[in-house]
């Protein structure tokens, strides 16, 4: 095949039906108990769907797991002679640290349902029982710090982060530390948490959800290139899907919170609680356009291309095709 041929892609490209094929081959089938304990999560995700497509997707991150396993056992062997030339004094050898997992995507894709769903599917798998879940949102600055930027318009652009924090914080998690802390955002209250933290304690797998987890690392002042949270991922995971599609589940979500959390009244939203049908689409259209497509075109879509693995969703979520990076 030469360079030209259009047919040249990083990715091997299967379909639906390929992909649900590898569902019989997958050892550790779901249990009745994994079934109900996937339906207590209270996702509306169809059952069949996590059986055809997400758990062979655990199996194939599974093997990505134990492959960087035995890549640390072999650097480890490779680095031995260092420690007894040392005569144990200077150990070379390092811990293995986490798998680190980014999930990437437009707001209201589905990382969160995906990255959720990976945790338990993951968590079956006897080499990985720790798993814990980081959403990039507990690094967007606060309210204050928005509005005192000019940036309350832009949540969820790269710039409305604190990316040093964040690359501070997956750094560590790579670089083995016992403990590493973040900051909590509440969907609730639109704003960062006072004084919440989660604590990730050398997890087998740690997964990294957030809008911009894929984007490159950004040019430094002194010209030279830094480093992204991206540098630390051993496997991304876009979730795509037409921008009309993810519009609608963005204004579907929008009218069932508007019965449910934004009735509470500690929400930001809770003005909103009693607005008319119509005026909670026209709202959640305006906010769709004015923020989250704007960052969706100008920043989510150009990562595409930087994952692992790409997966599609057609208009019901139904997961129509798959993108796997060749080896
Ligand atoms: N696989 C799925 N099947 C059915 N509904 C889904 C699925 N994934 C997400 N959803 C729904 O789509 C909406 C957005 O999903 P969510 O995971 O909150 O997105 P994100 O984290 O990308 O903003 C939610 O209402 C969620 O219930
Ligand atoms: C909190 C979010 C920026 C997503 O953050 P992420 O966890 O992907 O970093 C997003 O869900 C959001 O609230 N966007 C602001 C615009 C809106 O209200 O939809």
């Amino acid at each position: 095949m030469g360079v030209n041929d259009y047919n040249c892609t990083p990715f091997v490209e299967l379909d639906r039906d390929s992909w649900s094929r590898l569902a019989e081959s997958t050892p550790l089938p779901l249990t009745s108990d994994d079934v109900t304990r996937l339906a207590g999560l209270g996702e509306r995700i169809d059952l069949k769907e996590v059986a055809e497509v997400y758990l062979p997707l655990s199996r194939l991150l599974n093997l990505y797991v134990g492959g960087k396993g035995q890549l640390h056992q072999a650097t480890q062997t490779f680095l031995s002679p260092l420690s007894e030339d040392s005569g144990g004094k200077n150990s070379h050898g390092a811990k293995r640290t986490p798998f680190v997992i980014g999930v990437a995507g437009s707001v209201a894709v589905g990382k969160s349902t995906t990255a959720r769903l990976l945790r338990e599917l993951l968590a079956r798998w006897p080499d990985t029982p720790r798993v814990e879940l980081l959403t990039t949102d507990g690094f967007l600055y606060s309210n204050a710090e928005l509005e005192r930027r000019g940036l309350m318009g832009r949540k969820g652009f790269p710039e409305s982060y604190d990316r040093r924090a964040l690359l501070r914080f997956v750094s560590a998690v790579k670089s083995g530390a016992r403990e590493v802390r973040a900051p909590v955002y509440s969907h609730l209250t639109y704003d960062i948490v006072p004084g919440a933290e989660i604590v990730v304690r050398q997890p087998d797998v740690l997964i990294v959800e957030g809008l911009n987890v894929l984007q490159p690392a950004r040019p430094r002042l002194d010209g030279r290139q830094g480093l992204a949270v991206s540098d630390f991922f051993d496997f991304s995971l876009y979730v795509d899907a037409k921008t009309p599609d993810v519009r609608n589940w963005y204004i579907d979500r929008f009218l069932s919170l508007r019965t449910g959390a934004f009735a509470n009244p500690e929400s930001f939203f809770h003005r909103f609680s009693s607005l008319s049908d119509e005026e909670a689409v026209n709202l959640a259209s305006e906010i769709w356009a004015s923020i989250n497509e704007p960052n969706l075109v100008e920043n989510v879509l150009p990562t595409r291309g930087r994952a692992t693995l790409v997966l599609t969703k057609g208009p019901q979520h139904d997961v129509r095709r798959m993108l796997l990076r060749k080896l």
